[in-house]
């Protein structure tokens, strides 16, 4: 069953870069995430920041969310984390890819929070590969917002617009997507998390020529 759902997600982004699916995540794993992110105490999420280490700012202007870092101490933790890395193998298996590690956090977005257009990763940079989005927010209305836009790597026409409904799932290449999440109007709860090679500055890989 969910064997289909990552063969369904290798052949997308086999196809053209970028999967979205409904109901992806086994409704199990995405209600016990779903939980555990609306019960995390408020000190447990801090102001998200752009970059990493050194270079690491909190640019309010640029994104408002909160994260909390996941991890396999809980069941849901571990639910999830094993089941990403199930998809970690089909994705290898079938692209070959060389992904070799992978983490992610809650985001909560409260009313009006958003993350203007960026990159997940600069060619040459970062050896975040593939980016992953789940979305754990049951009975979410067009009126309250917070889409998730895809854009072309050149153009401004957005290729997609994903609602952050329970159950849904966005994969794609870090490096070839720019993308936005709008204002949301409501509490906003998802998971993001990438997918890296094993390597502190490397480059995508590409098949030998
Ligand atoms: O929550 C989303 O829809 C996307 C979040 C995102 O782009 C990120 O955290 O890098
Ligand atoms: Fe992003």
């Amino acid at each position: 069953m969910s064997d289909g759902v990552f063969e369904q997600i290798a052949e997308a982004l086999y196809q053209q870069g970028y999967a979205v699916l409904d109901h992806a995540l086994p409704d199990a794993i995405c209600g016990a995430l779903a939980q555990e992110v609306r019960d995390l105490p408020a000190e447990r999420f801090r102001q998200a920041g752009i970059g990493r280490q050194e270079a690491y700012i909190k640019a309010d202007t640029i994104r408002r969310d909160e994260i909390c870092w996941i991890d396999n101490q809980t069941d849901a933790g571990r639910a999830w984390l094993e089941w990403a890395d199930q998809l970690q193998q089909v994705i290898n298996r079938r692209l070959f890819l060389g992904l070799f590690s992978f983490e992610s956090h809650y985001a909560h977005y409260q009313a009006g929070d958003f993350y203007k257009v960026h990159r997940d990763a600069f060619r040459g940079q970062q050896n975040r590969v593939l980016s992953m989005v789940a979305y754990l927010n049951p009975n979410w209305q067009a009126a309250d917002g917070g889409e998730l836009l895809i854009y072309p790597s050149e153009g401004d026409t957005p290729l997609l617009r994903v609602v952050p409904e329970f159950g849904t799932l966005v994969v794609f290449l870090s490096e070839e997507f720019p993308h936005e999440v709008l204002p949301a109007q409501e509490d906003r709860y998802s998971i993001a998390g990438w997918y890296r090679i094993n390597s502190g500055n490397s480059r995508r890989v590409d098949p030998a020529s």
